[in-house]
């Protein structure tokens, strides 16, 4: 998981540099909403996966899950944040 997750990071942290035309990534930090899309999207998608939750759909579970967690992940690029600086906060918490 860690290393799925370093590497997504890797390719979002390349997105924002070379901005290809065809990313969803890119279009995320070119967004004329600036931040507020990524923002709108993952309260969408924690309402999605509470829905997803009180059915009992794992798959969707799992579904939203992700989309959540790469939303974050695009969120603490935009914030010129690393990876490290969320597992710091969880190791913390150990
Ligand atoms: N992990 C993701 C990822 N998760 C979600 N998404 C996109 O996030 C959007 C979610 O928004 P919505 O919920 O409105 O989408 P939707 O069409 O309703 O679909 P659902 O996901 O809700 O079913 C969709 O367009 C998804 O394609 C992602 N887009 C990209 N990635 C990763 O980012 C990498 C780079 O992608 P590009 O930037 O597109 O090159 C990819 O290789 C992936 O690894």
């Amino acid at each position: 998981m860690d290393e799925t997750l370093e590497e997504l990071f890797a390719v979002i942290e390349d997105r924002k540099e070379t901005l290809p035309e065809d990313s969803y990534t890119a279009s995320l930090f070119t967004h004329e909403k600036g931040e507020n899309e990524v923002l709108e999207k993952l309260g969408e998608e924690t309402t999605e996966l509470v829905l997803a939750a009180k059915d009992d759909d794992r798959e969707e579970i799992a579904h939203e899950g992700a989309d959540i967690i790469y939303h974050l992940l695009v969120l603490l690029s935009m914030k010129d944040m690393e990876l490290s600086d969320l597992e710091a906060e969880l190791e913390a918490r150990r």
